[in-house]
């Protein structure tokens, strides 16, 4: 792992990896959107074609979205496969972290939840996952308590600590790795603490983790 890490784990943005999402990992997330805080995590997936890197282009909200919210979450970056593993031995199979924005069609994921619909529309749309830089996990050597933040056109909107996650880490990979296993290069988003709310055309969004990254992104509108 080391050396592919050193080559910042070949971008680790790997297209054709998975991204597991964690939903509803912060209590004040959950009481922000009127939900019970979950007794087992709750998971969703978002494809690699939502990647988008910092730099590379906004994030376009799609078409018919009315309501398009940002969610920062910290991602980790899987270093060595990951079947049935037991908390205890899920640290040393992780290769590192990104800073990572989880956005959300809102407005489709609340025709979801009425439906009884999956929140695909709602979580997968094209730029629907903007993320940082690869840090390895020498960089960030204790990832269970570290500040995460959001601001929406340098105003403060969520400002959470890693520590507040209901699920932590090692609890959060054992339980995935149990059903599926997860592979160098996959993404497991953490879930985003309370602050979550919606962006517009020509906003720029900044995120950062600790002191360890900063990144930005300008929202635009598919028309
Ligand atoms: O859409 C939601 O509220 C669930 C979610 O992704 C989170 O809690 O991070
Ligand atoms: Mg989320």
């Amino acid at each position: 792992m080391s050396r592919q890490a050193g080559q910042n784990f070949n971008k680790f943005v790997h297209w054709g990896r998975n991204v597991v999402a964690v939903g509803r990992n912060y209590r004040d997330h959950c009481a922000e959107l009127g939900h019970a805080v979950p007794t087992k995590p709750l998971l969703f997936m978002k494809p690699p074609s939502s990647y988008l890197e910092e730099g590379s282009g906004p994030i376009v909200i799609p078409r018919g979205c009315r309501s398009c919210h940002h969610e920062v979450e910290l991602g980790v970056v899987i270093g060595s496969v990951c079947g049935d593993v037991h908390e205890d031995d899920v640290m040393p199979r992780v290769a590192g972290y990104a800073l990572a924005l989880d956005m959300t069609a809102r407005d489709f994921q609340e025709e979801a939840k009425k439906s009884g619909g999956p929140w695909t529309m709602a979580k997968c749309f094209d730029t629907a996952l903007p993320v940082s830089r690869f840090i390895s996990a020498k960089e960030l050597s204790d990832p269970s308590g570290v500040k995460l933040w959001c601001k929406v056109n340098e105003e403060m909107r969520q400002n959470g600590s890693t520590a507040d996650m209901v699920f932590n880490i090692p609890y959060l990979i054992s339980y995935i790795s149990q059903y599926f296993t997860l592979h160098p290069g996959d993404l497991v988003l953490t879930g985003t603490p309370a602050g979550v709310g919606p962006v517009h055309p020509g906003d720029v969004i900044s995120a950062g983790l600790g002191d360890l990254i900063t990144m930005k992104f300008t929202v635009a509108q598919k028309e």
